[in-house]
């Protein structure tokens, strides 16, 4: 059994404002982004693009707030541009996550990527990578991987819905392809539940490589239309297919325990990207934390 705090629960700021897409929550500034996780309990965030650059200043307004960097999303473009300019953006963003404190640093390819096509139809067009495609992508990943060691960090890829790296078989090839003192694995339910895989297999494949969590639910409803409708990403993050947990589909329960069981040490970050005119983001995070508060398992020990 492990104790309470190897699991610290985190927010993303993507509720609030939405890097993907501006116009979801241009209103919304960084202080009321970061008072209102700080409000709900959560004592972790990723960053936005409101966020002060400055660790120090980022420091000054986070640390009143109790509220620790947990990590960040790098864009990797490893299939499609010459390494050294993935490398030296990745540089610049793992110095920042140093400073700040991170241990993760979460990376996506986005070479190929449809995940910001604002009319690409997000199941029909998802990029396939080539066996070249996918050389470029593990030898890179591996190679980001000892450049984050150099700090003491650790990557976690993020699979994406409308990316090379989404489903089941591609998530294994990328974790049979890369090293795994180099390359761990981030968890995204929403991700993976959207793209119609099995939350369980996926994690107990690859359970030892995951150092990062990302909790968002699905409507079911609306993931549905979004498939029959041929929508694309964007589109369906405006129609609500993403919720936080306990609002939608995915039971957080047994994954929960699972987490709590094996051991699993690190950040569980709640992220739902929807409209917040729609769904008032400070409402949806304390509705996501009262949930998951209640689904902990009580049974674990405090001291071990
Ligand atoms: O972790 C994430 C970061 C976002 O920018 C992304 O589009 C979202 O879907 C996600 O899971
Ligand atoms: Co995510």
């Amino acid at each position: 059994m492990v104790s309470k705090e190897k699991i610290q629960f985190g927010c993303a700021p993507i509720a609030w404002t939405n890097d993907d897409l501006p116009e979801l929550g241009r209103e919304n500034s960084f202080e009321q982004c970061i008072s209102e996780m700080a409000l709900a309990q959560y004592t972790g965030t990723e960053i936005g693009n409101k966020y002060p650059k400055d660790p120090k200043v980022l420091r000054r307004y986070l640390e009143p707030r109790n509220l620790q960097v947990a990590s960040a999303w790098f864009s990797a473009f490893l299939t499609t541009k010459p390494y050294v300019e993935t490398k030296e953006a990745f540089a610049r963003h793992r110095d920042f996550l140093y400073e700040m404190g991170a241990k993760v640093i979460v990376v996506s390819e986005q070479g190929l990527s449809i995940q910001g096509q604002m009319n690409t139809p997000l199941f029909k067009k998802k990029p396939v990578f080539t066996d070249s495609e996918w050389n470029k992508l593990t030898t890179g990943l591996d190679a980001l991987g000892e450049l984050a060691l150099e700090k003491g960090m650790k990557i976690v890829y993020h699979h994406h819905m409308g990316t090379g790296v989404q489903t089941t078989e591609e998530i294994d090839r990328l974790m049979e392809s890369t090293d795994p003192e180099k390359v761990s694995l981030l968890y995204d339910t929403g991700h993976l539940v959207f793209s119609g895989e099995d939350l369980g297999e996926v994690y107990h494949k690859h359970q030892s490589r995951i150092k990062h969590i990302h909790f968002k639910d699905i409507r079911e409803e609306v993931a549905k239309e979004v498939k029959e409708n041929d929508d694309s990403f964007l589109t369906a993050v405006k129609k609500g297919a993403f919720t936080v947990p306990g609002d939608g589909m995915i039971d957080f329960k047994p994954l929960l325990r699972n987490f709590y069981d094996n051991d699993y040490n690190g950040w569980i970050i709640v992220e739902a990207e929807q409209d917040p005119a729609r769904a008032n983001p400070f409402e949806y995070a304390l509705k996501a934390k009262k949930y998951i508060d209640g689904i902990i398992p009580q049974n674990f020990s405090l001291s071990s």
